[in-house]
């Protein structure tokens, strides 16, 4: 029986997961618990072809990885029998402290717990999914896969911020960046694709899920990124501003009669495309603007402008760009946020081939011409397996 590993992505107010054979890739099961505290939960649990769906209340996170696991009793595959060697949970904010995955132990969650400000839709539910996974299945390690640890050694340039340096290190004030499991694991299999050392590759990596990150990658190691000291700085999201003044901040405190809570409120989930048109997805923000919407063409334009300056920067960062890779749910999906991320930007090598930009597939792929100076790449993100790998590489 090979080694498997439950990867556990507890977000705000969902579970994701994934039994995963680390050495071979395969997906055993992989499920989801969505609308945690809602009125109405659904439970989708996906294995050998079949999917198995279940709409009741699912009240907290506990009650969720609950019905996950009686899902696997019922369903299959039965964990008892799947060779489960870890658990691997994804965490978002590991801070200063770790550079690659650690073992849990009640140490590491006081540390997860600690850094919970610096990542505050993030870290708290990670948390509670750890703690209910290591009550609910005590016999095997857990793992925590950090978001940060790709970002660790950024270049000092790129993670200070110019303020006082008493403040900033009295408050831990950074960037420490997100989503580097996949800017990692993209950047990795991009210079594969490529077939040249990564050692000597200039790339750019454009993770836009919900969340929405870039990173530039100079020789494998990541030299800057667009998320801050939290997920909230960068490019524009579902329901994040991405890059603002922060004087937006003083002004509407002072002018708005707003608290600092109801701001945090407005910058982390009432704005980017939602605030902007209603819908924090983007297929519905295309379906708008397709039937016209001046709303939702105005979001798509702020959106695409956005990921041109971040790869005009990076490209000015590193000397240059080799390649360009587009990734998560739009990046991967979305064939007109490619060519409006890419337009005009001819200057730095950078051009599409709009057919193969548009041809359906779920494979990674390139979509620039042959013998283009920058290869522009599709890579679908993985950040389950890549966090069963690392949790296997550490025990
Ligand atoms: N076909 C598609 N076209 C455009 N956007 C898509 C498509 N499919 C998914 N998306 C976008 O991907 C987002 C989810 O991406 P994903 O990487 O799964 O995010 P997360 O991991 O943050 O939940 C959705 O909010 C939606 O905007
Ligand atoms: C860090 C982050 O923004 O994660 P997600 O995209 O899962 O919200
Ligand atoms: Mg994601």
């Amino acid at each position: 029986m090979s080694s498997t590993v439950l990867v556990i992505n507890s977000g705000s107010s969902s579970i994701k997961y994934q039994l995963i054979d680390p050495a071979s890739g395969e997906s055993l099961a992989s499920g989801l618990v969505e609308r945690i505290g809602e009125p109405e939960g659904r439970v989708e649990h996906r294995t050998g072809g079949r999917t198995t769906e279940q709409r009741n209340p699912v009240p907290d996170h506990a009650e969720g990885l609950r019905t996950v696991l009686n899902l696997f009793d019922e369903v299959g595959p039965a964990l008892a029998d799947a060779g489960v060697v870890a658990v691997g949970h994804r965490v978002v904010q590991g801070g200063r402290y770790y550079d690659s995955a650690v073992l849990i132990d009640d140490e590491v969650v006081d540390v997860i717990d600690r850094l919970a400000p610096l990542a505050p839709l993030h870290n708290p539910p990670n948390l509670t999914g750890i703690r209910v996974a290591r009550e609910l299945l005590p016999d095997v390690p857990h793992v925590a896969v950090f978001d940060t640890a790709f970002f660790r050694n950024l270049p000092e340039a790129a993670a200070t911020y110019a303020l006082d340096r008493e403040v900033a290190e009295r408050y831990n004030v950074r960037r420490y960046g997100a989503h580097g499991t996949s800017h990692q694991y993209v950047a990795l299999k991009a210079a594969a694709m490529v077939g040249r050392p990564s050692a000597e590759l200039r790339q750019v990596v454009l993770h836009l899920g919900n969340g929405a990150s870039a990173s530039a990658v100079y020789g494998g190691r990541a030299v800057d990124t667009s998320m801050g000291l939290t997920p909230l700085e960068g490019l524009v999201m579902g329901t994040r501003t991405g890059d603002i003044d922060p004087a937006v901040v003083f002004h509407l405190a002072r002018n708005a009669g707003m608290s600092i809570d109801d701001i945090d409120d407005l910058l982390n989930k009432r704005s980017g495309l939602k605030g902007l048109t209603g819908y924090n997805d983007m297929r519905e923000v295309h379906r708008l603007a397709d039937g016209g919407d001046a709303e939702a063409i105005l979001a798509v334009e702020v959106y695409a402008h956005r990921l041109r300056k971040y790869i005009g920067s990076y490209a000015a960062v590193m000397g240059g760009i080799d390649v360009l890779s587009f990734t998560a749910g739009v990046g991967e999906n979305d064939a007109l946020v490619r060519a409006d991320a890419v337009a005009g930007l001819e200057f730095l090598g950078i051009e599409i081939d709009p057919e193969r930009n548009v041809a359906p597939s779920r494979e990674a792929r390139y979509i620039s011409p042959d013998g283009a100076r920058v290869a522009v790449l599709v890579v679908p993100t993985n950040e389950e397996l890549a966090i069963a790998r690392q949790a296997v590489a550490l025990l």
